[in-house]
């Protein structure tokens, strides 16, 4: 893949659909190696948008409309960036030969619906995941608990991110409830829930996973130091890197890594999702592009999760060694406003070996992610306490 000018004739083009606060990393990594870039989304002024060399808003779910910008803009590159894409088009894109798609387009379709992934990493692979069923009405979903999945059971549309639509179902209460938020809740209503029995584990992590090429020419599959998170109301609020892990947890995460994305194939890095309990790993999903969690990478990687995605996709070689210890903690909204402001800024990086990012995104919501703070400290203790310490030192205010 040849790098050239942006906005010139031998401009390399990448077109990400879906611009938030990871997208905007990954453009401002590829704007660092003189990539062209193009970022989508669903609303004005996101996170992305705003450091891109164009800007498009547009429901990345019409397909039509999708290929038409595809048409207009000449991508070389679409990376999808969120869970709510029309993957059946960018499989037309990929096959009419308009485009390439990160990792593929057949990532893209069986990772963008929940459905698609755990069918494939159970069933398929083989690999361990929570017990599981598939609801299209509250009646099938009620069926589904009393056949077997039970309770505790967590209940989520099979399009969505970052918790929404989701919840933990402790009784036959629950189960009404659970199914209006989740029909209502997704980032794309389908109509369709998955139902997963509760894993009981000790801790859960992400494992960034690399497909890259060597400089041999063959894609090899890199592993970052594991990344460990705290989740509420199934949104990541901490995550810290180097989780400690025993060896054989640690084997058997990469062992079903690699399984689940050298399936999945192309390059580019992934966030695998696993459960762990003693020597015992569940998988349980994987995004295929960097992850919410890996934001800790900004601070504990020599490059980190952006860098490394952009490095993989343009088929360049990686680095994924650690530098040390960090940990990163979520800054969010706190109310619905737009235009919102922040104090305490200059505190919070008066934190020994903090650092911010603050997103940009035009409107708050009470549990709208706004801005990370990142720490590094002699171990994950500390760099977890002080990530914590600077986060807490935010306070978005209207203006
Ligand atoms: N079967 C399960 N047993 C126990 N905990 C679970 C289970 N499924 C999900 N969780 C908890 O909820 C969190 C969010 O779940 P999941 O990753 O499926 O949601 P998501 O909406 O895709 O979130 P994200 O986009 O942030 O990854 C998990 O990280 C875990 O803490
Ligand atoms: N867990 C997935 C995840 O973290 N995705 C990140 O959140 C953005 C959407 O945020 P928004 O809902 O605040 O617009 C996405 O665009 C992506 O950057
Ligand atoms: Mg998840």
């Amino acid at each position: 893949m040849k790098l050239g000018t942006p906005l010139s004739s031998s401009a390399l083009r990448v077109m990400l659909l879906g611009a938030g606060e990871l997208g905007k990393e990954v453009a401002i990594a590829l704007q660092r190696l003189g990539v062209e870039v193009i970022a989508v989304d669903r609303y004005a002024d996101a996170p992305g948008h705003q450091v891109a060399h164009r800007a498009h808003v547009m429901p990345m779910t019409d397909g039509a409309a999708l290929r038409a910008l595809v048409e207009a803009e000449r991508p070389h590159l679409i990376v999808p960036e969120i869970e709510a894409i029309a993957t059946d088009m960018l499989a037309e894109i990929e096959a009419a030969g308009l485009a390439e798609v990160i990792p593929t387009a057949r990532a893209a379709q069986l990772t963008m619906n929940r459905e698609g992934i755990r069918r494939l990493a159970a069933e398929e692979l083989g690999l361990p995941t929570s017990p599981y069923h598939f609801a299209d009405s509250l009646e099938a979903l009620q069926a589904a608990i009393d056949g077997g999945i039970g309770y505790p059971c967590i209940v989520k549309p099979v399009m969505s991110s970052s918790g929404k639509g989701q919840s933990t179902l402790r009784g036959p209460d629950d189960v009404a409830r659970a199914w209006d938020y989740a029909v209502s809740g997704g980032r794309v209503n389908q109509g369709r829930v998955i139902v997963e029995g509760f894993v009981d584990f000790d801790y859960e992590i992400t494992l960034l996973t690399v497909r890259a090429y060597d400089p041999d020419g063959e894609v090899r599959t890199h592993f970052c130091e594991p990344i460990g998170h705290r989740q509420v109301a199934g949104d990541y609020v901490e995550s810290w890197q180097p989780q400690p892990m025993s060896a054989a947890a640690l084997a058997e995460s990469r062992r079903m890594a690699e399984a689940v994305t050298g399936n999945l194939g192309g390059r580019g890095l992934f966030g695998v999702e696993l459960f762990v309990k003693g020597d015992q790993v569940w998988f349980s999903e994987v995004s295929p592009r960097p992850h919410d969690t890996g934001l800790v990478t900004l601070c504990s990687q020599r490059f980190s999760e952006f860098e490394l995605h952009a490095r993989a996709i343009l088929g360049l070689p990686v680095d994924t060694a650690l530098r040390e210890p960090g940990a990163s903690a979520v800054i969010y909204g706190g109310m619905d406003a737009a235009g919102i402001a922040f104090e305490g800024v200059a505190e919070a990086l008066a934190v020994p070996r903090s650092d911010l990012r603050l997103f940009g995104k035009p409107e708050a919501f009470d549990r709208r992610r706004m801005g990370v703070a990142v720490a590094n400290g002699a171990d994950v203790a500390e760099a977890r306490e002080r990530a914590t310490l600077a986060a807490g030192k935010v306070r978005p205010v209207r203006r």
